[in-house]
């Protein structure tokens, strides 16, 4: 039986929130869509959904559907997550699967903080900072699907939600715990429906994790998570086992990586590969093809597939984004470029690739969803937010990298090269 459900709008941002909590001493497993049968026996089930770009609509309903299926499956606390870049469009959907998640828990008010220190995202006075950049002027900008150009999210989450949003500045975080459960149960019952809390810093998740111990539905990214597992420890309710990461098996079989992302860092570990491995860099706008580009890169793949790691992408730079954009508009270029990662992944799974590593979320969604993989075992970390997962029955080991997380050599790193 769970004792957290999660929700998470992505499949890099579902991998990346159990790999916190499988750090955090929770057994994590990873379910691919709305479960259809019985969830598999984990302290935390993350159910990841391809939802951070549908249409409303089809968005809430998944997202309802995964709660249901958690809370019948016995979940004492629901966790949304969605980008540590608070990544959406103003009509949604981060603003409506809130709502519908606080409704039908019907808790009345939910906190929401997309922080991960560690990989640079902090929050203050209600403002996303990616570095030392705010989040519209650090490349998040210029997203193929989700351009974040206001960093002020009480104004960004108030634009989506019908609901109030109110800020915790940091003065109030720094206070600790305590302070922070009665300022939000104060909120609460003044009827604010959000708090876009402020974090600096690791200790501030913790703190505000804490403070949300008892709280129905709990928003944000992976670092909000860190201290919720501690929640349950001092509940008696998780033993203490250390990391849980799994043990996975062995790796074997041929390496590849296919990236989607055309987020900074992944097109910095596509140039780092360049001069560290096979290297094929897809012209999409040359050939606006889905099946002609999975062609071209198996035929380019073909002789050259073992240990090291091949590197194909799809992945453009921001002015031939919006060239191909302007070809065929925005869904449409981006579902051709998903569609095509996928049948390369296929093709480079039928050629005896067993270790694939996949750049990008929604490229991820595609690519997950292609190989038919019903869910996935979390195992150790690579980089921060991002661990190798393993894929029964199919034997794949696979690791779903957010765009931006990652070091220059992840590509090669993955594979211990
Ligand atoms: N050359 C390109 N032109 C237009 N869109 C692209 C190109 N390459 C990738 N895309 C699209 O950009 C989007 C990247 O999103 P995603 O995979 O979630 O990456 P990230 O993790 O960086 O957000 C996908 O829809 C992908 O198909
Ligand atoms: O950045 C995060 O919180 C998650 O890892 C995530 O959701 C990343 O999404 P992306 O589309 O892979 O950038």
């Amino acid at each position: 039986m769970p004792l957290l459900g999660c929700i998470a709008d992505d499949f890099t941002g579902a991998t990346d929130l159990a790999n916190t909590l499988v750090k955090g001493g929770m057994t994590a497993v990873q379910v691919i869509g709305v479960p259809k049968g019985p969830l598999p026996d984990a302290d935390a089930v993350i159910v990841a959904l391809k939802s951070r770009t549908a249409p409303v609509a089809e968005a809430v309903a998944e997202s309802l559907a995964a709660c249901d299926a958690l809370l019948a499956a016995g979940a004492k606390q629901i966790f949304f997550k969605y980008c540590s870049t608070f990544d959406s469009t103003d009509a949604g959907n981060i603003g409506p699967v809130a709502d519908a998640l606080v409704k039908r828990l019907d808790c009345g008010f939910a906190l929401a903080n997309p922080a991960f220190p560690t990989n640079g995202r902090t929050v203050f006075q209600g403002h996303l900072f990616v570095g030392d950049k705010l989040l519209n002027e650090s490349g998040m900008e210029n997203h193929p699907l989700t351009p974040m150009r206001d960093a002020n999210l009480v104004r960004v989450l108030g634009r989506q939600t019908d609901g109030t949003v109110k800020l915790i500045p940091l003065s109030v975080v720094e206070q600790g715990a305590t302070i922070l459960r009665h300022t939000m149960t104060g909120l609460k019952e003044s009827g604010w429906r959000y708090a876009i809390v402020d974090a600096v810093t690791d200790a501030h998740l913790v703190a505000i994790g804490e403070a949300a111990a008892d709280h129905a539905l709990i928003t944000g990214g992976s670092g909000i998570a860190m201290g919720l597992p501690g929640n349950f420890r001092a509940k008696g309710l998780l033993p203490d086992r250390g990391e849980a990461a799994a043990t996975l098996p062995p790796m074997q079989g041929h390496a590849a990586v296919v990236a989607g992302s055309c987020s900074r860092a992944t097109l910095g570990q596509i140039g780092y590969a360049r001069d560290h491995a096979h290297t094929l860099e897809l012209d999409v706008l040359a050939t606006p093809d889905a099946a002609a580009l999975a062609a071209q890169a198996l035929d380019w793949a073909g002789g050259k597939l073992g240990d090291h790691p091949v590197v194909i992408a799809a992945s453009a730079p921001p002015e031939k984004v919006a060239a191909l954009q302007a070809k065929l508009g925005r869904d449409a270029a981006g579902a051709l470029v998903e569609q095509a990662v996928a049948t390369i992944a296929e093709g480079l799974v039928a050629r005896g690739v067993k270790r694939l590593v996949v750049a990008g979320g929604e490229t991820s969604g595609a690519v997950v969803s292609r190989l038919g993989v019903a869910s996935l075992r979390i195992g150790p970390e690579i980089d921060p937010g991002v661990p190798w997962t393993y894929a029964e029955p199919t034997g794949l080991h696979l690791a779903l990298k957010s765009g931006n997380f990652g070091a220059r050599d992840f590509f090669l790193k993955a594979f211990g090269v």
